[in-house]
């Protein structure tokens, strides 16, 4: 699966730098996804030619790293990252190498990559580079590192969490010595910056075989002590028994956090870099798990509740409940929803046919809080079918209401 003007577009680059006499490359990720006949998202090349000399040669450049040999060539609206040939020396941050030294072969610059699988090129005409056996570790379905492990994180700790990443992305086993490198260096990653981490982690989330994935983060140890992760240990063991495959990313997030403690949520939640419209949601979705614990059907969600939670929120109740109480997903859910609000007079509070106005003059009141509280009452009266959502009817009965009060 591959974007055919991507791939034509890609092969035009690589076209013009071998006619300028340099070598040029697709490499790393999308030869992986590529061999692995995934969709192929964006397109690296590597090169011999400076940056200097590709920002001389294409019409649309942007300079995007010029220090690490990076430059972004603009073609056909698509960006590609074009990179000089480099290695990279001194990692004492253990993030960012102190200096690169620009080389002449691709050998050179595949072995300074993280893992074999994304140490590969492909050249115009489809060939593959492989010089560390990725192709095999593709088909064995592992991730090992070009090289030795120790020395790979060491060199950029971030890795550690990578390998979580695609054991997670891929469905893949991390090979047991590099699995048992990342154990005794877990602590590295305390280095890393917590963005860096949390994209990982958001990446790990969203893949196709998350429960896998978060299995290898168990495995890797790095729940065990290293912070966010030692707060959500619980909710590791238990998320990773489910299936997450029809879940959306916040729900995901819901199922993983709904089995740690309050305290601890926030501890992690706060430990990584996200949004907060992204928090918000996964906040709502725990306080609404935390309220419904039992119901796993849309008709046991009581009407006036229904309205409240919104026709997406009440999906996504039933969904997880579903998945931690009978431990399958019933995929008619949002059909089920969608059928019981129909039922119903109102599908939002808001569609109540008076407003606070109203109220008011109905019943010669001044402004206050008591405004809110009596559309809620009247929502909730008009979903249990005591009263038609019908101005004169709804008049009559909040009289009667106030009298009874
Ligand atoms: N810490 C890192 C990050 C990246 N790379 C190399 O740079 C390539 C591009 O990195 P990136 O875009 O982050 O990942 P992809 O492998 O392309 O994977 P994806 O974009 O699908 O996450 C990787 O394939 C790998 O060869 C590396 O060696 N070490």
């Amino acid at each position: 699966m591959i974007d055919m003007k991507l791939m034509r577009t890609a092969k035009r680059i690589l076209e013009k730098l071998e006619s300028h006499g340099y070598e040029a490359y697709m490499v790393g990720g999308c030869v992986r996804d590529f061999l692995l006949k995934l969709p192929v998202q964006d397109i690296d090349i590597c090169t011999s030619a400076r940056p200097e000399q590709v920002m001389n040669m294409f019409e649309r450049t942007v300079p995007t790293g010029l220090k690490h040999g990076t430059v972004t060539v603009v073609e056909a609206g698509i960006p590609f990252e074009v990179t000089t040939f480099r290695t990279e020396q001194g990692y004492s941050d253990y993030r960012r190498p102190d200096w690169v030294h620009f080389v002449d072969s691709l050998r050179q610059d595949l072995s300074r990559r993280d893992f074999t699988i994304n140490a590969m090129a492909m050249d115009r005409f489809g060939r593959i580079y492989d010089y560390f056996d990725g192709q095999r570790d593709l088909k064995r379905k592992v991730i090992r590192t070009v090289g030795e492990p120790e020395d790979r994180f060491e060199e950029d700790a971030l890795r550690m969490f990578r390998a979580v990443h695609f054991s997670g992305q891929l469905g893949f086993s991390v090979e047991p010595e590099v699995l048992n490198a990342i154990q005794n260096q877990r602590q590295l990653l305390e280095k890393v910056a917590r963005e860096r981490i949390t994209q990982e982690f958001q990446k790990l989330m969203q893949a196709p075989f998350v429960e896998h994935g978060l299995r290898t983060l168990i495995s890797s140890r790095i729940a065990t002590d290293i912070p966010p992760f030692c707060y959500i240990q619980e909710g590791l063991n238990e998320a990773s028994r489910y299936s997450m495959q029809g879940l959306t990313e916040p729900e995901r997030w819901a199922l993983l956090l709904c089995h740690v403690p309050g305290e601890h949520r926030m501890q992690f939640l706060r430990g990584l870099r996200l949004t907060k419209k992204f928090v918000k949601k996964v906040k709502r979705l725990l306080d609404i798990l935390d309220s419904y614990e039992s119901i796993v059907q849309a008709e046991q969600i009581p009407a006036y509740d229904l309205i409240c939670l919104g026709e997406e929120d009440a999906v996504s109740l039933l969904k997880l409940n579903q998945l931690r109480f009978t431990q399958s997903l019933d995929i008619n859910v949002e059909q089920q929803v969608k059928a019981v609000l129909k039922q119903l007079p109102i599908r939002h509070p808001q569609e109540l046919c008076v407003n606070g106005k109203d109220l008011q003059t109905f019943l010669n009141r001044p402004p206050g809080p008591w405004i809110q509280k009596a559309l809620n009452r009247l929502a909730k009266a008009v979903v249990e079918g005591k009263v038609a959502n019908d101005p004169e009817q709804i008049r009559a009965y909040v009289m009667e209401d106030e009298h009874d009060e």
